[in-house]
């Protein structure tokens, strides 16, 4: 078993996770610390707008580079404050293009100069031999789910509401399915940041206030990201035309529908046998209107990861401390059921301090 710390920063783009579990890449012996380094509101406007340039820039451009520098260093930054002694660091870096059909995903971030600050081996660059073999490159998250749920009675699911949705699903056999489902917070925050000046719908309560259109539900819902099967995975801006679907609604019903929007996409996810629960995790559970409107469509109990005492907000990073270890033992990330490989595909570099 080893110390390792994960970094994880999220299409929220709100900050960088930072845990530390005990592990050697199949079991988790034990959690550690967990925190989150805010990124500043230049660095999240920055960033925001390399996502809007992403496609059309190379890893030589000026402003990339300085950005990867400030980007690092926030990464530094939460390791210290972590303080906890660390044998390997799983550094997921800042996603700002994910295009899998294009044989194309881009997390941005200098895993050397991050080995050099720290003094520790760093894995990173974990999607990109997936999308090489013709995978998804996400989620990733699946081998982690698995390792965290190995005594639940099955099937079991897990639920990310983070800026994108994602599910893992777990069946009987220990079978895997994944994939991202459609938007989590991410339609939700731009709307609350257009029209109340605040980063997201907190508790849920411009939704609470607003009703529903079903009419323009069911347009959203018409996609056909929606009607594909697992595996799928999916870019932050993918799903932005639903904001200029809901432009005509007022900001309540706005937000209703979105949050409505994102419940029933996870509820459209084909899966093999209905799970018995659902364990959820990302800043998205703890809007009340959301978890509420899961619960009405998935006809399953629906709680956050903490009723079995796991951390919901802690998990993506511990997730890359876990994948590390994976990383440097040459095992497998990803597998068919949950990104589409080929076949179960080892990934991620590793860096150590020169
Ligand atoms: N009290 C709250 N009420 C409503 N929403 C909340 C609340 N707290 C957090 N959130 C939502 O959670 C989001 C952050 O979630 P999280 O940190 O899981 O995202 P992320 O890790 O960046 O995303 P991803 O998993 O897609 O990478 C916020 O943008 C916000 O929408
Ligand atoms: C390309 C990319 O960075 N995807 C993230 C994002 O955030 C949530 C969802 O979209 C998921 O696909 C993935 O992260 C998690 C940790 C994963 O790979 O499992």
């Amino acid at each position: 078993m080893r110390r390792v710390i994960g970094l994880m920063s999220g299409t929220s783009l709100d900050g960088v996770d930072a845990a530390l579990i005990e592990t050697d890449g199949e079991r988790i012996a034990s959690f550690g610390t967990a925190l989150t380094i805010p990124y500043d509101p230049a660095l999240r406007t920055a960033l925001r707008g390399l996502l809007d340039r992403a496609a059309h820039i190379d890893a030589t451009d000026p402003e990339l580079l300085q950005l990867e520098r400030r980007l690092t260093d926030v990464h530094v930054a939460a390791v210290a404050a972590l303080g906890e002694p660390a044998a390997l660091i799983g550094f997921h870096g800042q996603t700002i293009l994910h295009r899998p059909g294009e044989g194309r995903t881009w997390q941005i971030g200098d895993a050397a100069y991050l080995a050099h600050r720290t003094g520790l081996p760093v894995a990173y660059d974990f999607r990109s031999a997936d999308v090489a073999a013709g995978g998804e490159g996400a989620p990733l998250v699946p081998a982690y789910h698995a390792a965290l749920a190995a005594r639940l009675e099955r099937p079991v699911a897990f639920l990310n509401l983070g800026g994108v949705a994602n599910l893992t699903w777990i069946g009987p056999d220990d079978a895997l399915i994944a994939c991202d489902t459609g938007p989590g917070n991410a339609l939700l925050d731009d709307w609350a940041m257009r029209h109340t000046g605040t980063p997201c719908d907190t508790d849920g309560r411009l939704a609470a206030s607003g009703r529903v259109d079903e009419a323009v539900l069911t347009g959203l819902l018409a996609h056909p990201f929606f009607s594909r099967p697992a595996p799928k995975s999916l870019d932050r801006l993918q799903f932005h035309a639903a904001l200029d679907a809901v432009s005509g609604l007022s900001a309540a019903d706005g937000a209703a529908t979105l949050t409505a929007f994102t419940a029933a996409s996870i509820a459209m996810t084909i899966l093999a046998e209905r799970p018995k629960h659902w364990l959820v995790c990302g800043g998205g559970r703890r809007n009340p209107v959301l978890m509420q409107a899961l619960r009405d469509r998935l006809h399953a109990p629906v709680e956050a990861v903490e009723s079995l005492g796991w951390d919901g907000d802690a998990l993506e990073a511990q997730c890359f401390a876990f994948l590390a270890v994976r990383v440097e033992a040459g095992l497998p990330l990803s597998w068919p059921g949950t990104t589409g490989a080929p076949e179960p595909t080892p990934g991620g570099r590793l860096v150590r301090p020169s």
